[in-house]
C-alpha cells in the first residue's frame, strides 16, 4: 500500500548539508500497524513526512496505493491528501474553534459537505472517539488524551484509508497512552485503516504494531514482524530498544561463575512441563533467576533467564534435549548478553 523507493532526504542548512534520510526502501502492506522506531534524530519525522509530501524527497519515489506522490500535481495532491490522516505529539487542534469546528475542518475545505451532512459526521465521528458530550468546548477545557481523541476524530473525518501518527503518546501519561493505543487498534481492526506510527517507545510497538522498523542515523537497520523482532533481534540498536521492554538483564548479585542460559519459547512450550521432566531425567536443576512471559500480537512469548547445576556433560545432554522441544537456548557468557 505503501511503498518508499530508494528515499534520501537531505536539508540545506546554514551549517552546511544534513542527510535526515539515506537509501531508504520500505514496503507498508495495507491493514497493518507499521512501527518505526529510533531514537531522536533518527529521521522518523522526516520519514513519515514524505507519505503525504508534507516533505519532498532529495531522491527517490513514495509510491502510495499504485501511486507515484513524489510527482503529483497540487491539485492531485490535496486530493490524496484526504485518503491519508495525521496526528501528532501536541495535537496541533486550533484553539479558537470548538471541538465540532476542528472536527469539521478537513471536511470543510473539500466543499462538499451540506451543513447537515458535516453535523451528522461530526456526530459520527465523536461517538467513535466517545466524546459526544464535549461538541461545543474549546481545546483548552480538554485533557490531553481527550485532545488527542478530537485528533484522532479529525484524522478520520475525511474516512482516510492510512493514519499516520507522528509521536501521538508521547505527550501523554501511560494510563491515556493505553487508552489511545487501544483506540488506534479499533480504528486498525473495526475500520480497516492502515496504520504508520512513529515513536521511540517500544512499549508502543510491543502494544500494537504487527510489524516494525528499527531506524538509526537516516538509515533502516533492521524490520521485521514484531515477534520475529522481539525474539530475536539483530542489530545492537535493535537489542537495546528490545531490551528496554523486556527486561531481561541478569539480576544484580549473580556472580560470573555461574552457568547461565537464556531459554527462549513460544507459547507451545509454555504449557508443557518440559524444564522440571528433563531436569529429573538428567539430574540436572534447572533454577530460574529472571523470567518474564510477554503478549506479543497476540502470542506469547517466554524469556527465562536459567542457572543449570549438575555435572557438564549432564547439563549438555539436558540442553540438547530441551532444544529439541522448540525451546532456543543461549549462553549467557560473562552476562554480557
Ligand atoms: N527542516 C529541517 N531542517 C534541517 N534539518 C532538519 C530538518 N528536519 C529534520 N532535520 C534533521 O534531520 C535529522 C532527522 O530528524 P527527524 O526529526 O526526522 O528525526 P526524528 O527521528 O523524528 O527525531 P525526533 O524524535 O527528535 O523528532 C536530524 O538531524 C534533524 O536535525
Amino acid at each position: 500500500m505503501i511503498e518508499i523507493d530508494e528515499v534520501s532526504k537531505q536539508f540545506q542548512t546554514k551549517k552546511g548539508t544534513v542527510t535526515a534520510l539515506q537509501d531508504v526502501t520500505l514496503n507498508i502492506e495495507r491493514g497493518q500497524i507499521f512501527g518505526i522506531v529510533g531514537y531522536s534524530g533518527a529521521g522518523k519525522s522526516t520519514l513519515i513526512r514524505l507519505i503525504n509530501k508534507l516533505e519532498k524527497p532529495t531522491s527517490g519515489r513514495i509510491i502510495v496505493d499504485g501511486e507515484n506522490i513524489t510527482t503529483l500535481k497540487p491539485q492531485l495532491l490535496r486530493k490524496r491528501r484526504q485518503n491519508i490522516g495525521m496526528i501528532f505529539q501536541q495535537f496541533n487542534l486550533f484553539k479558537a474553534k470548538t471541538v465540532a469546528d476542528n472536527i469539521k475542518y478537513p471536511l470543510k475545505l473539500t466543499k462538499k459537505y451540506s451543513q447537515a451532512e458535516l453535523d451528522q459526521r461530526v456526530d459520527e465521528l465523536l461517538q467513535f472517539v466517545g466524546l459526544s458530550d464535549k461538541k461545543h468546548d474549546y481545546p483548552a477545557q480538554l485533557s490531553g488524551g481527550q485532545k488527542q481523541r478530537i485528533g484522532i476524530a479529525r484524522a478520520l473525518a475525511t474516512n482516510p484509508e492510512i493514519l499516520l501518527c507522528d509521536e501521538a503518546t508521547s505527550a501523554l501519561d501511560p494510563e491515556t497512552t493505553d487508552e489511545i493505543l487501544r483506540l488506534l487498534k479499533r480504528i486498525n481492526q473495526e475500520l480497516n485503516i492502515t496504520i504508520v506510527l512513529i515513536t521511540h517507545e517500544m512499549e508502543v510497538v510491543k502494544t500494537i504494531c504487527d510489524e516494525v522498523a528499527v531506524m538509526e542515523q537516516g538509515r533502516i537497520v533492521e524490520q521485521n514482524k514484531v515477534f520475529d523482532l522481539f525474539t530475536n533481534p539483530v542489530h545492537p540498536t535493535t537489542k537495546r530498544f528490545v531490551h528496554s521492554v523486556l527486561n531481561d538483564h541478569v539480576p544484580k548479585g549473580v556472580e560470573p561463575s555461574r552457568k547461565l542460559y537464556r531459554f527462549i519459547f513460544n507459547h507451545q512450550q509454555i504449557l508443557e512441563p518440559v524444564l522440571s521432566q528433563i531436569g529429573r531425567k538428567y539430574e540436572v536443576d534447572f533454577n530460574i533467576l529472571y523470567g518474564s512471559i510477554t503478549e506479543l500480537t497476540d502470542r506469547l512469548f517466554g524469556n527465562l533467564l536459567i542457572e543449570a547445576v549438575g555435572s557438564d556433560y549432564k547439563v549438555q545432554f539436558a540442553l540438547l534435549e530441551l532444544k529439541q522441544y522448540g525451546i532456543e537456548i543461549k549462553e549467557v557468557d560473562g552476562f554480557a548478553s
